[in-house]
């Protein structure tokens, strides 16, 4: 459980129906999941259970069809677009699987930009991209290009990129499924240690069950229906 224990994201009785030929299909069903600050939680379960639904409402960028997504203390689900937005770029870190980088812009420039269009300095975004592509241990690869990183690099930036707006919840979707194994862990334990560092609320879909003991508790999806989060014990110790 987080050291700064303190609420960052409530999701409380989500559903979320999709349109369906006649009738609608059940992504989420009462589903209630609370992450504190500090917190990596695992979000677990079969193919279709609802998971990437999860994100998506915790994300705000769908709305439920019933239920509150609180984030940082603000509840997102009476917002209009603008202040949606608005909350979004400031509070929430997306993480996708693939990194979706730009392929002309340095790794430090695909930092600098999203900064920059939410209206910081240039100058203050260049030295903030500084120090989180230390943080991803990228501090020497700045100038380089997607095409001259590996997988495992750009998936750094990537998650370099999503804690420049100083997010408090940090979401993110299989970020292993492209990565071989030992990549793949120094991914997680990366997220392990930006939560930690940063006191982000961690979400972090996967199917890599074996790295669930790094985070702090798994919270296990089936037919849109989110069992309790278990505490993992074993991640307490691995830390
Ligand atoms: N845009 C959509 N329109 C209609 N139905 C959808 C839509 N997105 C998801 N669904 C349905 O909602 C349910 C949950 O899907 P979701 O993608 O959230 O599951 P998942 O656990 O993330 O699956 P996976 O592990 O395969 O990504 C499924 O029945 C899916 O078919």
């Amino acid at each position: 459980m987080s050291a700064l224990n303190s609420p960052a994201l409530f999701l409380t009785n989500i559903t979320l129906e999709y349109p369906d030929g006649d009738g609608t299909v059940t992504a989420l069903d009462r589903a209630t999941l609370n992450v504190d600050a500090g917190e990596f939680v695992s979000l677990v379960g079969p193919s279709g259970s609802g998971k990437s639904s999860l994100l998506a409402v915790a994300a705000t960028l769908v709305k439920p069809t019933s239920g509150i997504v609180t984030i940082d203390g603000e509840d997102a689900t009476g917002l209009a677009d603008k202040a949606l937005t608005t909350l979004r770029r400031d509070k929430v870190g997306i993480i996708f699987q693939q990194p979706n980088l730009l392929a002309s812009l340095t790794a430090a420039e695909q930092l600098i930009i999203g900064d920059h269009l939410r209206g910081k300095p240039l100058r203050a975004a260049a030295v903030r991209a500084g120090e989180l592509l230390e943080v991803v241990g990228l501090a020497d690869s700045a100038r380089k290009r997607p095409h001259q990183l590996s997988g495992g690099q750009r998936q750094r930036v990537n998650i370099a990129r999503a804690l420049m707006g100083s997010p408090s919840v940090l979401l993110v979707d299989e970020p292993t499924a492209a990565l071989d194994h030992e990549r793949s862990e120094s991914i997680v334990r990366l997220l392990r240690r930006v939560t930690d560092e940063f006191g982000v609320a961690t979400v972090m879909v996967t199917h890599d069950t074996e790295f669930v003991p790094l985070t702090d508790a798994v919270a296990t999806m089936r037919d849109g229906v989110l069992a309790a989060a278990v505490p993992t014990v074993a991640g307490v110790g691995a830390r």
